[in-house]
This record gives structure tokens, sequence and C-alpha cells, in this order.
């Protein structure tokens, strides 16, 4: 096999390179070892497209946040996922506190933010009517937005693979081969790939993909955030992205509603050794709930549906290492990409874009526009939205000419059979459970797939041609029936499924 281009990582970053370089006239490969595309860092984190007054203005990651915040109400439209600029608050309780709120405005209107503003007394409770009364200050800052990460990595990498970027899922990086000094190729549980270029968005495993072409400059270290997640009907207890006061390496654990309207709470920030290591501790679940109730002392416990972990990829210097190999020629690195990666994603994916541009002669890379880009994702049939706009008559239009979307499936979340069909054949396809529920939502509700996930099964089973054994939770070893009990339809042992998993 062959390809121009191959891109390591199928996260935000690296669907978003793919997405941005698909506007060539190029043969692009898009390598991800999982069964699913946002299986690292994008498919738990906190979802928020950050305003971009955090980060050093001077910074690249300050710089690529800033650029890109104002891309993404064009972007999510041609994406079609949902994003909410609802604004942002990083709360203080005192002087103190005040002192830090001034510099995060003066650094964030350094880096061109317009509009952030410090809000105090009664307007502090009139914008925020659940804040803990003994606030006193906060930053605000309008542009601040929500997302969802998974989605929104889901239909970047869609979008690529419509313009012709060839995804490639359960395809590992063995090992990367260069001669005289530049890429060759890339060895793969799949075969040899050769490529001129290969881009490094490996997420947690950046370190290690830059050492398999020889380059050891690279470390990453995994930093764990946890996070709960409460029922909808906390969706409305706040108004805006609520921050405490920022440690030197976290934004803290902030309170948030979540565009599908639940609300979202954490996270905590520790180092972990195993870049796999997504577990949840109770010390820290503790931390992110007492964290979450210091700012909205009423968020109660008992209506936690999820909780779950995520891991940053931190380098060393904490900023993003966004550049070409000094080592390898043809390698370059979208590395140390922790937050504000998400929203940084676009101007990351741009940055890249330009890198590449500059070097593609050296590889007698020609670089001309495709005539045919599409911009624009086709619309995926989604009951509950339809519902939100009162567009009942449309979906009955539909359910005329295909009764699958007129099964309800997942009853918490809203979702029909045929939304999960469409699911199994989008561009990138879902494969599992989880995949079918981080693009339809089904298995996301109060009851965490309880109800629904059997009848998910079985349409995986159906559309996929598989035995019902063969359908995972999450790929890999994730089988969740052990084996056929009687000799008649619907009769299997199930395993153990773990409960309570979010993403
Ligand atoms: O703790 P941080 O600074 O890595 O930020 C995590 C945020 O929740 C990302 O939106």
């Amino acid at each position: 096999m062959r390809a121009d281009v191959i891109i390591i990582g199928s996260g935000v970053v690296g669907s978003a390179i793919a997405r941005r370089l698909a506007r060539y006239n190029l043969d692009i490969i898009l390598l991800e070892k999982e069964h699913d595309v946002a299986m690292g860092t994008s498919k738990a984190n906190s979802g928020i497209i950050h305003a971009g007054y955090n980060a050093p203005y001077d910074s690249l990651k300050g710089r690529l946040n800033v650029k890109s915040n104002p891309e993404f109400d064009k972007l999510c439209r041609d994406l079609r996922v949902p994003f909410k600029r609802i604004g942002s608050l990083v709360v203080g309780f005192d002087d103190k506190d005040l002192k830090i709120l001034k510099e995060e405005k003066e650094n964030g209107e350094k880096a061109g933010i317009k509009d952030l503003e410090i809000v105090k007394g009664k307007r502090l409770f009139e914008i925020e009517p659940n804040l803990n009364p003994e606030a006193m200050y906060a930053l605000y800052a309008p542009t601040a937005g929500i997302i969802s990460p998974h989605q929104f990595t889901i239909a970047l990498a869609d979008s690529a693979a419509l313009n012709g970027v060839k995804v490639m899922l359960l395809t590992e990086a063995r090992n990367i081969k260069t001669e005289n000094g530049m890429i060759t190729g890339v060895e793969t549980n799949r075969g040899f790939i050769a490529a001129k270029v290969v881009i490094n968005a490996a997420g947690v495993y950046a370190g290690n993909i830059a050492s398999l072409a020889g380059d050891s400059s690279i470390s990453i270290t995994p930093r764990k955030g946890e996070y709960h997640l409460l029922d909808k009907e906390w969706g409305d207890k706040v108004n805006h992205v609520l921050f405490p006061i920022p440690s030197t390496v976290s934004k803290g654990i902030l309170v948030t509603p979540t565009v599908h309207g639940n609300l979202l709470i954490g996270p905590n920030s520790y180092n972990v050794e195993d870049p796999e290591d997504v577990s949840t501790t109770t010390s820290g679940l503790d931390e992110v709930y007492n964290g979450a109730r210091r700012l909205v002392p009423s968020i109660n416990r008992r209506d936690v549906i999820a909780s779950f972990a995520g891991l940053r990829a931190a380098a060393s210097g904490e900023d993003f290492i966004i550049g070409s190999s000094s080592h390898i020629k043809g390698l370059i690195h979208a590395a140390g990409i922790q937050s504000p990666g998400l929203s940084s994603a676009p101007a990351i994916a741009e940055k890249v874009e330009e890198i590449f541009k500059d070097i593609a002669d050296e590889f007698s890379l020609e670089i001309s526009y495709k005539d045919d880009f599409k911009e624009t994702l086709p619309e995926y049939p989604c009951f509950s939205e339809k519902l939100e706009k009162s567009h009942e008559q449309e979906w009955n239009n539909l359910v005329r000419e295909n009764p699958d979307f007129g099964e309800i499936v997942c009853r918490c979340e809203r979702v029909t059979k045929g939304e999960i069909i469409a699911a199994i054949h989008r561009p990138v396809p879902a494969l599992s459970l989880d995949a079918i529920k981080r693009r339809t939502r089904a298995g996301m509700g109060r009851c965490q797939g309880g109800f629904c996930g059997h009848r998910v099964l079985e349409i995986l089973s159906e559309e996929l041609n598989i035995s019902p054994l063969e359908v995972t939770k999450k790929g890999g070893e994730s089988k969740i029936l052990m084996r056929k009990t009687k000799d008649t339809e619907h009769q299997y042992e199930q395993m153990e499924v773990g409960v309570g998993e979010n993403v």
C-alpha cells in the first residue's frame, strides 16, 4: 500500500488535520489502532471551547486557542454538530482571587479577546443564580462555548473520509521506516504502507511514535482527569461554564452544562504512568464532587448517572509541540496537545497544513486543490433534535418512508432504530455499542443503556452480519455475551457489563 501522507492518531487533532489536508489532491491515510476514532483524550474531556484567556497570550496553545475560537460556529454548522456559545465565568471568592482574575483578563486582552469583563455583586447572581453565595467576583468571557468532543471528532473524521481520506481502524503503527534520515513508510499490523510524510497526532502515544522514527525529542506524560456526569434534571442549574481560580497546571474542577443538557463536573488533575489508565478512584471522584460544590453548593451526588476519566497528553514544557522533526525529514509532530487542544484543533490543523505545504516540494508532492471538496456533512436524522425544534411532521414523513425511524430503541435519549442503522453506515462506521452511543446517544441517558443495550446489540449483529456473540461494548475483548444457552433465538448468557461508564 502507498500514500502521500499518513496521519497517526484519529483524535480531534488527527481528524482535523485529515479534513484540512483532504482539500488537496493527495492520497491520505488516517491510521487508528482502536476500532473507532476519538478513543483517547478526545472521548473523555470537558467539551469546552475556551475563550483563550488562560494560556499565556504568547504561547502556542494560547495563540491557537484564540485563533480557533471564532471558527467553531461555521465549522459546527458544516459538520452538523451542536455547539453553544454560552460563555464562561472564572469565580473568585476574595481580593487575592480578584488579582488573579485581573491578570487573566489582562492576558486575554493581550491575546486580542474581546468583551472580557469582571462581574461582581448582584449582577453575578443574576446571571448565575445557583452560584455559591460566598462568591464575590468572576471573569466573564462571552465567547466560551460547549461542544460534544467525540461527536465533533467523529464528524471531522467522517468529513475527511467523505473527501477521500482512507480511515484505517484497528491499524497500529509498529515501526516507522527511514532511509538516510527521511521517512519511507509505516510498518503496521496490517502490512507496510509506503509514504513520504508522516504526521504524528498520537496523543498520549506521541512520544512513542516519535521514537519509532528515531526521534527521541518528545516525552508525553498522561495526566488524568476524573469526572461525574449528572442527570439532565441538572442541565439548567448553571448558565455558563464555571471555573475556579486556576492552578499552575490546571484550570481546575469546573461545572458546566453539556451541549446535550446534562451537567458535567470535573476534572481533577494528576500524572499517571500508564497511558491506558482511565480508571476512576474514590478519592479522585470525592475531590471532583467537593470541588464542584465549592462553585455550586446544591449539586447532589444522588443525581450522578456516570463517572469516567480521561487523559491529557502533557509535554514537559506544558505547551503544544507543532512542527517538523529536527531529526527525521518528513515527520511532522502535533504533540503535547492537552487543554485547550479541543478548542485549538482547527488552528492546529491549519498550522500543520502550512508546515506540510512548506516541505511538500522537497518530497515532490504537488499541492493542488480538489474541485469537489465537500465542506458540509450530510444530515443524519436525529429524532430528539426534531422534537426539540417541534418538527414532528418531518419525522412522521421519514417514518412513512422508512418504518425503522418509528422504532424507539433508547427511551432516555429518544433514539430510533433508523438512527442506529445510519450510524453503522456512516463514512467512519460505528462497530460497537459505545461507538453507537457516541454517534447517536443511545445508552447515554439516565439508565446508561440498561434498557436499550440488548436491542442495539441485535441491530449491530444484523447490520454487520456477525453473530451477537461477536458484538463488543468498546472493541477488542469487550464482548457482551458469553454463549448461547438455548437453541432458540435471543437466548444468550450475558457477561457482566461495566455499568455507569459514560464514554
Ligand atoms: O485542567 P486543564 O487545564 O487541563 O483543563 C481541563 C479543562 O477542563 C479542559 O476544558
